[in-house]
């Protein structure tokens, strides 16, 4: 089949993009940059001797690199930008792609793109593609990586990166001028600060109560009893650890919402900033909601294993055995009956409440609300499934 005048109008030189540095991040960028149709050119200290770039792309030095393309990725850590000062002249009215990362927040007194400004003042540079990893790139973006902030002050450069990344199936996220670098650097860094203090919390929390209890249930009973119940701590002992743990973790999810509501009633607005405390205890919320249910998912796993054990089968058997033995039956005991039944009612009310402030926060229930209203029925809410958790516990 031969090609219509149209479509092969329709297909151009290929642009040409280079990339400085061949380790793991510059590989898999070029690997979908070629993929998406690209050509690529690398940039490497030793161009004949580097590792394996993927098929199709060009090794050259740095500087004939960077004089083929009108954008340059710099697939290189930080530490080693200082070769960058030699290619000013060569890099200047280019784009640069800043991608790196740090290790930990705060170790440079400036940004790695505002550092790389300084380096090549006369270059275009754009913050970027950082959040990616390169695995990532290499078996295509999934949904939750496919958002790529950017941030730069030429915004020619920006939509020249930006098409870039559309094209490689990303959407990008403007930060805005150069100075968001240093937040835009700090995104890969903010996924485990956040965990540190739920699960902090949680750890302290398990550990205190299997304390207590082991020293309540197991010790005492064999100091006093000389009875010795130590086969227990494996399962009974820990599925009374979950579920206690996992209603203070609830009720402590659900508390600062209704504290931060409460301020925002009796402060008449919901402007204003909630002290320090609060917010932090507010920005972990998800996590310790979370938290929560693991250990309540742990506590039903627990609970299902219970009638299987050896000692519970047991003491059934020796029961029923017994009783046929002295020819009794045992009376059904009302207020046991009592007592388990009235836990039920108030799981399955605590579960409503749950429910029913998942649907008020429903944008479109929330949105027909005014404020007040929302922050009001929020309040009532959280506090009443923050009154329920506490109620179990007791
Ligand atoms: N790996 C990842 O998943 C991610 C990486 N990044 C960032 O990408 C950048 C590269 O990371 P990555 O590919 O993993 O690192 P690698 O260590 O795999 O590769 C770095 C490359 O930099 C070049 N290089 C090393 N030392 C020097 C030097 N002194 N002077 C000049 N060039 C040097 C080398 O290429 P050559 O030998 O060809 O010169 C080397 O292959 C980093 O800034 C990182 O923060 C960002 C997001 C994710
Ligand atoms: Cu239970």
């Amino acid at each position: 089949m031969s090609l219509s005048p149209l479509s092969a109008a329709a297909a151009p030189q290929q642009e040409l993009l280079c990339i400085f540095g061949t380790g793991d991040f510059g590989r898999s960028l070029g690997l979908r940059l070629l993929q998406a149709g690209y050509r690529v050119v690398y940039g490497s200290r030793r161009p004949h001797s580097c590792g394996p770039v993927p098929q199709g792309a060009q090794v050259l030095s740095h500087a004939e690199a960077a004089q083929l393309a009108s954008l340059v990725f710099l697939c290189v850590h930080r530490e080693n930008y200082d070769f960058l000062e030699a290619l000013a002249h060569q890099l200047s009215g280019k784009v640069l792609v800043d991608v790196s990362n740090n290790l930990k927040k705060n170790i440079y007194p400036e940004a790695n793109a505002e550092y790389l400004q300084k380096l090549i003042p006369r270059g275009h540079v754009v913050k970027g593609f950082n959040t990616l990893s390169a695995w990532a790139l290499q078996n295509g973006p999934s949904d939750a990586s496919r958002q790529v902030y950017m941030c730069g002050n030429s915004v020619e450069a920006k939509q020249a990166v930006a098409e870039v990344a559309t094209k490689l199936g990303l959407s990008v996220l403007d930060r805005g001028s150069l100075t968001a670098a240093r937040e835009v650097e700090d995104f890969p860094l903010e996924l485990f600060p956040e965990w540190r203090l739920p699960l902090g919390l949680t750890l302290g929390l398990t550990a205190s109560f299997y304390i207590y209890l082991l020293l309540r249930d197991v010790v005492y009973t064999y100091v006093v009893e000389g009875k010795d119940i130590s086969f227990r701590m494996m399962v009974s002992l820990a599925n009374k650890v979950f579920p206690i743990v996992s209603l203070i973790l609830l009720a402590l999810c659900y508390l600062p919402g209704v504290i931060a509501a409460f301020l925002q009633l009796y402060r008449g607005t919901k402007y204003k900033r909630f002290p320090d405390w609060l917010d932090r205890w507010m920005l972990c919320r998800k996590h310790l909601g979370l938290l929560a249910l693991g250990f309540a998912c742990l506590h039903v796993l627990y609970t299902l294993i219970i009638p299987i054990r050896y000692y519970v089968r047991f003491r059934i058997a020796e029961n029923t055995i017994s009783k046929i033995k002295e020819n009794q039956t045992s009376v059904f005991n009302t207020a046991v009956a009592w007592h388990s039944d009235s836990y039920l009612a108030v799981g399955i009310l605590g579960f409503g409440f749950y429910v029913l402030l998942g649907i008020t926060s429903l944008p479109s229930v929330s949105n027909a609300l005014s404020w007040r209203e929302f922050s009001f029925v929020q309040c009532v809410l959280k506090w009443k499934a923050v009154k329920v958790s506490v109620h179990f516990l007791l």
